[in-house]
């Protein structure tokens, strides 16, 4: 497993390595001991989920708040997506600033996104499964977003808008100046 910051530092890459044979292929998926010791602190994962989308879903941006926000690894089982992270701790050097990365079943690549950020994806391929480890329980009254076309975030989805296929609520997400669900710069949301 090799783990890389990505260009905002809290945001890391994992690129599992892959074993290919005539079988056809093994690959570790999730290394708690690796992730640890490169992160320096404990991460404690306690729900699983998934969900498989057509091309032209955009999921996100999604967050929850604190004490019920969650850390996520994020991975591609089948199919392709674009995978965004937005900073969205006040204070932070990067505040606004977002990690963009392809995860794609064929890659294998995870983005482990922690507490603060806004998360989300487009999805490039049809019947994609996504699925992603969090260390909080989902909490619906505590879910928060951020519209994913906010022009302040300038993120390039690579794709036709009027294609797009969102959920009722991702319609109408507040832009990211017009919330106050924020988080605090430098605060440890992991203990
Ligand atoms: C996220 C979630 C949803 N649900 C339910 C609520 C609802 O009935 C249905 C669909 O929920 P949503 O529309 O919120 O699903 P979705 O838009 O896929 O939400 C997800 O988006 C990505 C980008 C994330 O980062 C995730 O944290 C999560 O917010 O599933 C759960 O039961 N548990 C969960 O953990």
């Amino acid at each position: 497993m090799k783990l890389t910051r990505a260009t905002i530092k809290d945001i890391i890459i994992c690129e599992p390595e892959i074993h290919g044979d005539t079988r056809g292929y093994f690959v570790e998926t999730f290394r708690q001991d690796k992730l640890e010791e490169f992160l320096g602190f404990k991460i404690n994962f306690c729900q699983d989920n998934e969900s498989k989308s057509s091309k032209g879903v955009l999921r996100g941006l999604h967050y929850q708040l604190p004490p019920y926000s969650q850390t996520k690894l994020l991975r591609v089982i089948q199919g392709r997506v674009l995978d965004i992270a937005v900073d969205i701790r006040k204070d932070s050097p990067t505040f606004g600033e977002h990690v963009s990365i392809e995860l794609t079943a064929e890659n294998k690549k995870q983005l482990l996104i922690p507490h603060g950020f806004a998360h989300g994806f487009v999805v490039l391929e049809d019947d994609t499964i996504f699925a992603y480890k969090v260390d909080n329980y989902y909490s619906p009254e505590n879910d928060r977003g951020i519209a994913f076309d906010d022009p302040d975030l300038g993120i390039d989805w690579q794709v036709d808008f009027s294609l797009l296929n969102l959920s009722q609520k991702d319609t109408k997400q507040p832009r990211l100046k017009a919330t106050n669900d924020l988080f605090e710069y430098g605060v440890n949301y992991y203990e």
